[in-house]
């Protein structure tokens, strides 16, 4: 019988956990996995993301099979045996352990029949795999996209979504030389994208900290802030650390704040393994006074939207119910930003979010509420950066963008200077 130390057990605990639970996988996985043996954890990870990423067609493989909708737990396992089979894995060993895992408690027990009845059907019925469609988003977050963007745009984010992501690494110095070490590809904007990865820490320059992982978009950010040697610098919610460490490697003297202890320990880590410095605050920073700064980096607490090809787990964790709530701690976050900004001093503000609520908009409500800010457009236009990217409130990235090199994180990027 299948126990909580089997991989595939250690998956469907998961996959409750984001479906049932509604927990972010990212916060479910520690735990999870802590329970299973190191050399098992890899790939337990891939086959949850797998799962996550394949749920939408797993569910239309399982619908003519399927008579009512099984209790979550027995979905879930179905839904892990539908991914693996349709995916090349061995239908017989796969199926045994699905009905293994029905076995071992007393919630699913009664389903191992129907377990084994449809996944030995799916398994003869695999060739539909490949004509299903591209998995679209959840209806909460695909309404106000489409009234955003359009039907074309929001079909080439799905499409962009369900590819995946590739490694892309901030180097911290010589990127040219990192990618040419690491034999990947050097993009226009300076990150270098890695195809085929592996285990991240077990690449060359890991341990010395030459470099750290970092989506492409996510990298610009700090690049439009281009901190100069001795300038005080205000990362205001820094966790884990991948702003915090460019804008130190720089040169800039920062302040890394972030209100999660917790998440603050990675900032240390990071900082420590790429032997970089920075102060560490633990506050909110809607209370932390100090300054004021020649410039400030407000990556602000946001839907994440942007980052579905890394998170597929997003659209099934969450609903939309605690937008709003974000929004209105985006814009406090501004004024506090503001306010701690020397006068002429600079503020780039980002979220990794497809919501204009989240970018655009709050730079127009910021501009009304702030006499004398203004946006800096020029400092946006960056290597790589295509001008067409840029509107008049700043930098809109889509997932899209570069698709055929890979892609890149959603994002919303500006510069605000203050008079
Ligand atoms: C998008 S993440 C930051 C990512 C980080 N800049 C990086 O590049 O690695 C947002 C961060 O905001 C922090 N946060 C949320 N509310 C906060 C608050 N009121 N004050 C300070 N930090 C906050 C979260 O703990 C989280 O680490």
């Amino acid at each position: 019988m299948s126990n909580p130390k089997d991989v595939r057990y250690v998956v469907v605990d998961l996959l409750d956990d984001v479906t049932v639970e509604k927990r972010l996988l990212s916060e479910a996985l520690l735990k999870r996995l802590a329970k299973l043996p190191a050399e098992d954890r890899a790939r337990a990870q891939r086959l949850v993301m797998q799962t996550l990423r394949d749920m939408d067609r797993c569910d239309r493989m399982l619908g003519p099979f399927l008579r009512q909708r099984p209790a979550p737990r027995v979905l879930n396992i179905l839904r892990l045996g539908v991914s693996e089979i349709c995916n090349g894995g061995a239908a017989h060993g796969v199926v045994n352990a699905c009905v293994e895992i029905s076995k071992a408690q007393a919630e699913t027990e009664h389903a191992r029949g129907l377990v084994n009845a449809v996944l030995r059907k799916i398994d003869r019925e695999k060739a539909k795999w490949d004509t299903l469609p591209i998995p679209r988003l959840p209806k909460w977050l695909r309404k106000p996209l489409l009234a955003d963007y359009g039907k074309e745009a929001v079909a080439a984010m799905e499409a962009a979504q369900f590819a995946g992501a590739p490694v892309d690494l901030t180097a911290k110095g010589d990127a040219k030389a990192l990618a040419s070490t690491m034999k990947g590809e050097l993009l226009p904007t300076g990150s270098v994208r890695l195809s085929d990865a592996g285990q991240i820490t077990n690449l060359p320059g890991y341990t010395d900290g030459d470099w750290w992982v970092q989506d492409m978009a996510a990298a610009l950010p700090a690049k439009v802030l281009a901190a100069q040697a001795g300038e005080t610098v205000l990362d205001m919610c820094a966790a884990p650390g991948g702003k915090t460490m460019q804008l130190a490697a720089a040169g800039a003297k920062v302040t890394a704040l972030d209100v999660s202890a917790g998440r603050m320990k990675r900032v240390e880590e990071n900082l420590s393994r790429t032997k970089l410095s920075a102060e560490l605050v633990i506050s909110d920073a809607l209370e932390y006074e100090g300054g004021p700064f020649d410039a400030i980096l407000l990556d602000a607490p946001c839907t994440a939207t942007g980052t579905i090809r890394r998170h597929p787990d997003l659209p099934y964790a969450k609903d939309g119910s605690e937008f709003p709530g974000l929004f209105e701690l985006q814009e406090h976050m501004i004024d506090r930003a503001l306010g701690l900004l020397k006068p002429g001093g600079r503020l780039i503000y980002c979220t990794c979010s497809l919501l204009i609520d989240e970018g655009e908009e709050q730079v127009r409500d910021a501009l009304a509420r702030h006499e004398g800010l203004s946006v800096e457009l020029d400092t946006l236009r960056l290597p790589g950066v295509d001008a067409d990217w840029i509107g008049p409130e700043g930098l809109r990235l889509f997932p899209h963008y570069m698709a055929d090199q890979g892609g890149m994180d959603g994002f919303f990027i500006t510069c605000l200077r203050r008079k």
